[in-house]
């Protein structure tokens, strides 16, 4: 009779008894039921919990934090303890962890999975842009983000195709001529990267090309490094938020804060620039459209539900700061990681040079029309991806109901992350995980594949939104530098690790290398004009 009872029908009995009792004020019987509805609370707290997927249990209101180390590197060994999917609470916030590749393709796809959860740096980033907003709002931007970035070049078909071929051709004859000036002495190839993929979006966004040695690059780009730096710092503080407070912690929370002001300021600067200079039948950019989307909005007599009623600007600037960040880090990161993994791997460089010169020849750069024609080389870049893991954990998710997932509850507003640096390295997935063999992506008949368990811009509703361009920026810059260069490292240096600095995005350590010009160098072509791309800063 008693387990048929609903748990809030027997909960609200006992309290009618605990009434009755205080009632006759007979004060053991009213211990006794008080005692009875606590143990009742209890039972029902612990078949909830029974209910959750299995993981390690942690002191009260810290939980597992204390043991969270490098959060990749512990959910892989939690995920070889406790299976495929399983929690942990981490402070005050529960953790779904899922590492099953069909399982993270079944939630993902699922519109309950697309929340974000509540957390300091949400409230501080206030929901908005598309990285971090959920519900309508992101659903609204997700779409028109799509078709918008589809007309800037974001597809692999039609005349937008050769729209952004062009942009991304000027910033890699542009490092091209940079590599060469450097004669072949050791140099660190991360500010050169950074200038050229950061002028690809830049470009896309707001017509901005930076110069090399800018001033104004340099300072939104160390904006960007410390934003890093301080978000690993005011990490603990996403689970237990009083430790946001704790001296020297709060400075850090403020600095994030402070720092987006100043990006803030230099994107409404540009904003400005483009209003007073707009021309409706000459789109230049991302912030072009969005002005005539805020347009046609008031024109139309429905300003106050565009962005779901949010301040039209700030929505722009955090769109513009997204995908400058999400554009910038993770496509230099990779080129990063290519060259490690060149500089490791002699045998797989020459076999991407061999491609290289057998289908293009010395006399000119690859071209975007070459990337079927050149198999290795298109699966070195996603050997590189698969090893890399530059983004282990994608982004946490956040279910906006409770849902069910093979047989266990998964609650409204946990943080569900997926762990793709195990998915990539799974050996009953991938031959020998640790090898870096480009092959593996080849089949039999020569043509690439890839499996349903390669997954690193994500899968499901909210997968990345610039696959399309870093696939075609990867390929550019890296077929080219290939084609152009011998990467070497300097006499008696040993490799660059494999351990990489965690931040936003898993990046090499920094390392030196020798871009050494290959015999007979193709000329490289004059980099196409963009007449209105604007320079910023000092020459
Ligand atoms: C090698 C390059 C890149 C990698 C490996 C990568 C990977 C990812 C991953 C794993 C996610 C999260 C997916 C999820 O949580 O389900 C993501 C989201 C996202 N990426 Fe990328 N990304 C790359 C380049 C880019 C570029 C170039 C852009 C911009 C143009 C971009 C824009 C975004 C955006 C806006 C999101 C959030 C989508 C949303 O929340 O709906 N990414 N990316």
């Amino acid at each position: 009779m008693i387990t048929m009872l609903s748990n809030s029908k027997l909960l609200w009995g006992l309290w009618q008894v605990v009434n009755y009792c205080a009632s006759r004020t007979s004060l053991p019987l009213l211990l006794v039921a008080g005692a009875a509805l606590l143990v009742l609370r209890l039972a029902a707290l612990v078949r909830e919990m029974r209910k959750l997927p299995p993981g390690p249990w942690g002191p009260p209101v810290v939980g597992y934090l204390p043991f969270l180390g490098v959060r990749h590197k512990t959910f892989l060994e939690l995920a070889r303890n406790y299976g495929a999917l399983f929690s942990a609470r981490l402070g005050n916030q529960l953790t779904i962890v899922l590492s099953d590749y069909k399982l993270i393709r079944e939630a993902f796809r699922r519109e309950e999975f697309t929340g974000r959860p509540s957390t300091p740096l949400m409230h501080t980033l206030d929901g908005l842009g598309i990285i971090n907003s959920e519900g309508r709002l992101w659903k609204s931007q997700r779409r028109f983000l799509h078709d918008k970035l589809r007309e800037f070049g974001m597809t692999y078909m039609g005349n937008g195709k050769k729209i952004m071929e062009g942009r991304i051709k000027s910033e890699v004859y542009e490092l091209i001529a940079s590599l060469h000036r450097a004669e072949g002495a050791p140099i660190d190839a991360n500010p050169l990267l950074a200038l050229g993929v950061s002028n690809v979006i830049c470009g896309i966004t707001m017509s901005v090309r930076f110069s090399n040695g800018d001033a104004r690059f340099e300072r939104l780009n160390n904006l960007i490094e410390e934003g890093m730096r301080l978000f690993g710092e005011v990490h603990y503080g996403e689970y237990v938020p009083l430790y946001n407070y704790l001296p020297g912690k709060a400075q850090a929370q403020e600095r994030v804060a402070k720092n987006r002001e100043e990006m803030f300021a230099f994107y409404q600067t540009l904003i400005d620039e483009h209003r007073e200079t707009l021309d409706v039948d000459n789109v230049r950019d991302l912030i072009d459209v969005y002005l005539i989307e805020i347009e046609k909005a008031k024109t139309e007599g429905r300003a106050g539900e565009l962005f779901e009623g949010r301040d039209h600007e700030l929505q722009l600037k955090q769109i513009l700061g997204d995908l400058f960040s999400a554009g910038m880090e993770t496509i230099k990161s990779s080129l990063l990681w290519m060259i490690v993994f060149m500089l490791r791997n002699p045998d797989v460089k020459r076999r991407v040079q061999e491609e290289l010169d057998a289908v293009i020849g010395r006399e000119r750069l690859p071209t975007i029309e070459d990337m079927p024609n050149l198999p290795y080389t298109e699966t070195t870049i996603l050997e590189t991806l698969r090893m890399s893991n530059i983004v282990p954990l994608a982004t946490t998710h956040s279910p906006t109901k409770d849902v069910h997932l093979n047989g266990y509850r998964i609650p409204a507003g946990s943080q569900v992350v997926p762990l793709i640096n195990c998915v990539h390295m799974d050996p009953n997935l991938w031959d020998e995980p640790n090898k870096f063999n480009p092959s593996r992506f080849i089949d039999e008949t020569g043509k690439i594949r890839r499996p349903e368990f390669f997954m690193p811009f994500g899968v499901g509703r909210r997968m990345c939104l610039g696959d399309v361009l870093a696939r075609m920026e990867m390929f550019m810059f890296f077929a080219c530098m290939m084609h152009q260069f011998d990467v070497q490292m300097e006499m008696g240096d040993a490799p660059p690790s494999l351990e990489g600095t965690v931040g936003a995005t898993i990046a090499p350590q920094s390392f030196r290398v020798k871009f050494s010009p290959r015999s007979a160098p193709a000329a490289a072509a004059p980099a196409p004009e963009h007449p209105h791309l604007r320079h910023v800063g000092a020459h």
